[in-house]
Order: structure tokens, then C-alpha cells, then sequence
């Protein structure tokens, strides 16, 4: 429950279909970058309304105990599937300002997690969100449920605080950005 009122956003008139594959976002995101050796390479596809329906499969690179993922990592993956909720549905970019987790059951090495997250209000530049994670099943008990606060920001943000070598990487290369952001609109 957002701690402001807040209102529902429309679903931006350019927002991927539902059913829609989206593309990772950077190729070297931990979330969902695909030259991230171990990272969590997170796949989301468009849902209806303002839902976005991410998975990924837990490695053993993942683990926090034997055989479990870790908790923290876990916690990446729903902001990764949150912040895809906000990038692709509102078509703004956003930072995470707040994040926060129910672990509900454990999480096992070889499991697929399926993220469904929402957008459930916003006020403002602020962005409320949620999501329930469930183990091998879009259906069934909820394992993890995460709920945050995104800020949108201009895409100066990301301009004036990354490091210049990576910036430098990305302006060479930009379809490392996965064709998500036009940097010459
Ligand atoms: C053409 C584009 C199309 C786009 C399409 C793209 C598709 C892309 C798909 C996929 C997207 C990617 C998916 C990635 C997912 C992962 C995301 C991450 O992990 S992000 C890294 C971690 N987060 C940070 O590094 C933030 C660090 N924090 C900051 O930079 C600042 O604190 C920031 C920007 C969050 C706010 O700073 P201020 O100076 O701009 O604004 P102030 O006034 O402080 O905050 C604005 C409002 O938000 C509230 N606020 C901010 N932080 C809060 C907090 N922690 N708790 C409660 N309220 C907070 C404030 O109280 C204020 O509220 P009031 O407007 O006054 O009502």
C-alpha cells in the first residue's frame, strides 16, 4: 500500500503489445544482460493492463545456502522485474528508491521463478509498484512478494552519474542498450 495517494497511469500508447518478448535492457545488467556470465538473465514479456510477467532459471552462482538461492539475489530480480514493469509500460526511465521483500518460502538452484509484477499507482515522479514470485509456476504459492518505489528521472541521470568508460562503450555501441532507449530521438 503506497504511503501517498496515488493514481493509475495509463499504459503508454507505445508500449510493447502484451505477449510482447521485451529485449534486455543493457547487455552488461546483472538482471537481465545477456554478457553477464552468471547473472540472472532475467526474460520478461509484456502482460495486459499495467503487468509485466518476468523468469528466470536459479544457477548455482545464485546460491546464498546449499541448493538455495540467496535472498539479496533474489531481491535483484524483483527489481529488475519491477523496474522492467516501469521502463517498458510508462516509457520513462526510472531508479529504484526503495525496495522491499517478503521471502515466503525458499527458493531452490535449478527452479524457474516467475515474476508477475504490476504498477499500482503513481504520485507525482513517484512510482509504486509490486510483485509476487512463485517457484516453477506462474500459478500456485507465492515464494517471494516485493513491493517498491521507482523515481523517474530524465535520461541526463544516467549521463552525469555513470562511469565515462561505460558511457563511452555505449555511445561506440548503443545496441548494447538492447534498442530499449533511442540515445538520438
Ligand atoms: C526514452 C526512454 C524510454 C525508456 C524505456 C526503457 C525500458 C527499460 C526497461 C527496463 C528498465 C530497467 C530496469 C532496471 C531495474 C533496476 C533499477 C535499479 O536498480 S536503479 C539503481 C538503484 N537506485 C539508484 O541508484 C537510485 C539512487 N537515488 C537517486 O539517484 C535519487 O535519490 C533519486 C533519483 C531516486 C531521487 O532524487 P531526486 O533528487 O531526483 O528527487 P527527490 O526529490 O529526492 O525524490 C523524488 C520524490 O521521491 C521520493 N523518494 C525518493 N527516494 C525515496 C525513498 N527511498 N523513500 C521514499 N520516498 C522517496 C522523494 O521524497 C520525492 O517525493 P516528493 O516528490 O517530494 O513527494
Amino acid at each position: 500500500m503506497a504511503p501517498v495517494e496515488t493514481t493509475l497511469p495509463e499504459r503508454h500508447p507505445d508500449a510493447p503489445e502484451p505477449a510482447t518478448e521485451l529485449p534486455e535492457h543493457y547487455a552488461y545488467c546483472f538482471g537481465c544482460g545477456s554478457s553477464v556470465e552468471h547473472g540472472l538473465h532475467l526474460r520478461a514479456t509484456a502482460g495486459e493492463d499495467l503487468t509485466v510477467r518476468s523468469r528466470f532459471t536459479v544457477t548455482t552462482a545464485h546460491q546464498g545456502a546449499p541448493g538455495l538461492a540467496h535472498g539479496g539475489l533474489l531481491a535483484c530480480a524483483f527489481d529488475e522485474a519491477l523496474g522492467t514493469a516501469v521502463g517498458h509500460l510508462l516509457r520513462q526511465p526510472a531508479v529504484t528508491g526503495k525496495l522491499e521483500t517478503d521471502f515466503l518460502r525458499p527458493v531452490p538452484v535449478g527452479t524457474v521463478l516467475f515474476i508477475d509484477a504490476r504498477i499500482d499507482g503513481v504520485a507525482g515522479r513517484k512510482v509504486y509498484v509490486s510483485a509476487d514470485g512463485r517457484v516453477n509456476s506462474p500459478v500456485g504459492d507465492i515464494a517471494v512478494r516485493a513491493r517498491a518505489l521507482f523515481v523517474t528521472v530524465e535520461l541526463k541521470h544516467f549521463i552525469d552519474n555513470g562511469r565515462p568508460e561505460d558511457l563511452k562503450k555505449v555511445a561506440a555501441d548503443p545496441s548494447l542498450l538492447g534498442r530499449t532507449v533511442d540515445l538520438n530521438p
